[in-house]
């Protein structure tokens, strides 16, 4: 499969009532990438994550995933996405939470250790038998990074991961996020507020007003 997992092109994104979300976004993500989206609360950081992950489509422009392959084949296998608000399950464990994606493909035998092995990592074993009402905000944040990771995706897509994790916390999460890809060739997108977060990752993405209006370092210059 191609090294360049996506291409967005002249990306633009309306809603009703003519906020425009993005504009004339160009974009181009490659295997092993590390991110960070930067900007203005408001400045189509969410959107973008959105339309990369093939959960929204643009309203101008177009996006391609030709080392991930056709849109429904993206999630969960190939892109792991962890939202702003995790979105557990309510009558779901942590683990059936986090083993719902390999449940969906059938795959029922590899889940059980996998999914164990991987809460273990994130300090979470203890909470494998709990229910989401059951997790702080933060240890339910925390579960949906384990719950995107889990089909060891080629892109993970991450908006706000450590928003409600205290700093000790959030370095610690954001460290095993960071070991758990180490040695594969996933990329890693994340939009954050966080400098600490921003700051690990080797490209940065500025937005403004729905534009991408800064890519660090230069394009030619990423591998
Ligand atoms: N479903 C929607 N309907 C209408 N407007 C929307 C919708 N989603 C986002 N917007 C608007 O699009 C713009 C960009 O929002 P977005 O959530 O992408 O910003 P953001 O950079 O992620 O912000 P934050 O840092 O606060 O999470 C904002 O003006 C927002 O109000």
């Amino acid at each position: 499969m191609s090294d360049t997992l996506v291409v967005g092109k002249g990306i633009g994104r309306s809603f009703q009532r003519g906020v425009v979300a993005l504009r004339d976004v160009h974009c181009t993500i490659s295997a092993g990438a590390r991110i960070a989206v930067v900007g203005p609360s408001g400045s189509g950081k969410t959107t973008l994550l959105h339309i990369l992950g093939g959960l929204d489509r643009p309203t101008a422009g177009s996006i391609e995933w030709p080392g991930l392959g056709r849109i429904d084949e993206l999630r969960p296998r190939r892109i792991g996405m962890m939202f702003q608000s995790p979105s557990l399950f309510p009558a779901l464990t942590t683990l059936q939470n986090v083993g719902l994606p390999f449940m969906l493909a059938g795959e029922h035998s590899t889940a059980g250790s996998t999914v164990k092995v991987l809460l273990e990592s994130f300090g979470l074993g203890e909470l494998a038998d709990k229910l989401p009402e059951e997790l702080s905000g933060g240890q339910s944040q925390r579960v949906a990074m384990v719950r995107a990771l889990a089909m060891r995706p080629r892109l993970v897509l991450a908006d706000e991961p450590t928003g409600q994790l205290d700093s000790i916390t959030a370095q610690f999460s954001f460290d095993t996020v960071l070991e758990q890809l180490e040695g594969t060739d996933a990329a890693l997108v994340v939009a954050t507020h966080d400098e600490a977060v921003a700051a690990r990752m080797a490209t940065r993405w500025t937005m403004d007003h729905g534009r991408l209006v800064s890519v660090w370092p230069r394009p030619e210059a990423v591998r």
